[in-house]
C-alpha cells in the first residue's frame, strides 16, 4: 500500500512521433508503494509513457521526475527496473549466461550475483530452466524471464509493460501473487496492461485513450463515478461511449 508520497511526477507530457501527437499534455502522481495501472486500448500511448519513466524515451514538452529528479537520469538507473513489451534476450545463449550478463550490467557483487539469480528466478518459476538455452524457451518462459532480469537489482519502482501477455492464467495468479509479495516490501509498481481483471487488481488506475489519461482513481471510484459495474463499463463511459445502444 501507498504512503502518500509520490515518487513519480508527469507534468505536462506531450510526445510527438512526426506529425502524430500520441501523448496529450499527461499530468499523472503515482505514489511510492503503490501498485499502479496504466490502462486503455492498443495505440493508447501507454508504452511510450513507461519508456519515458524508465528513461529510455523523452517527452517532445513537459517534464517526467522519478525521485524528484529530472527524467532521463544515469543515476536513478539502479532504481528503476523495466520490463519492455517485447523481450531483449539472447535467444543462442541460456538463461543463466542471459540473466548473469543483465546482472554484471547491473554491477552486482560476485558473490551475491548468485544468491539472487536463483532468487528471482524461483520467483518466476524457472530455476529449472537455467541451463536452457532461450531460444527453447516457449513465449512464456521468455516473458518471465524478462521479469526476473527486472528484478534482479532490487528496484524501488518497477515498470512492466504488459508482463503477463502469453502467460498462461495459473502462472499469471502465481506472478501476480510475486508482485503483492514485492509490493507489500515497499516496491512501486507501474504496470500497462488491457485486460480487465488486471486492471482490477491495482491500487490505482490510470486510464488512457488516444494519447490522453482521461481518468484516474481506485478501480472502485472510477465504477462507481461512472456507476458502472465493470471498470470496462467505466472506460467506456469515461471514453464518452455510452454502451446503452
Ligand atoms: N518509435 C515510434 N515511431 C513512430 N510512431 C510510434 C513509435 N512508437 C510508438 N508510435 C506510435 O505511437 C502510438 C502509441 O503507441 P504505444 O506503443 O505507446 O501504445 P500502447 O498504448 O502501448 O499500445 P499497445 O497496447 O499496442 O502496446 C501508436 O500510434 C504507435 O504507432
Amino acid at each position: 500500500m501507498s504512503n502518500l508520497t509520490p515518487c513519480v511526477s508527469v507534468q505536462n507530457v506531450s510526445k510527438y512521433f512526426g506529425k502524430q501527437q500520441v501523448l496529450k499534455e499527461i499530468n499523472l502522481e503515482i505514489l511510492r508503494g503503490e501498485i499502479f495501472g496504466l490502462l486503455g486500448p492498443s495505440g493508447a500511448g501507454k508504452t511510450t509513457l513507461v519508456k519515458e519513466l524508465s528513461g529510455l524515451d523523452q517527452p517532445t514538452s513537459g517534464e517526467n521526475y522519478l525521485f524528484n529528479e529530472k527524467m532521463p537520469s544515469l543515476e536513478l538507473i539502479n532504481r528503476i527496473g523495466y520490463m519492455a513489451q517485447s523481450d531483449a534476450l539472447y535467444l543462442e545463449l541460456s538463461a543463466k549466461e542471459n540473466i548473469e550478463f543483465f546482472a554484471s550490467l547491473y554491477g552486482l557483487k560476485r558473490n551475491k550475483q548468485k544468491q539472487r539469480i536463483q532468487e528471482v528466478m524461483e520467483m518466476v518459476n524457472l530455476a529449472e530452466h537455467l541451463d536452457k538455452l532461450v531460444g527453447d524457451y516457449s513465449g512464456g518462459m521468455k516473458r518471465r524471464l524478462s521479469l526476473a532480469i527486472a528484478l534482479l537489482h532490487d528496484p524501488e519502482i518497477l515498470i512492466l509493460d504488459e508482463p503477463t501477455v502469453g502467460i498462461d492464467p495459473l502462472l499469471r495468479k502465481s506472478i501476480w501473487d510475486s508482485f503483492y509479495e514485492l509490493n507489500k516490501k515497499g516496491t512501486t509498481i507501474i504496470i500497462t496492461t488491457h485486460v480487465m481483471d488486471e486492471a482490477e487488481k491495482c491500487d490505482r488506475l490510470g486510464l488512457m485513450r488516444d494519447g490522453s489519461l482521461i481518468a484516474v482513481g481506485t478501480p472502485n471510484e472510477l465504477k462507481e463515478k461512472t456507476n458502472s459495474d465493470t471498470i470496462e463499463k467505466a472506460f467506456l463511459v469515461y471514453g464518452g461511449v455510452s454502451d446503452e445502444n
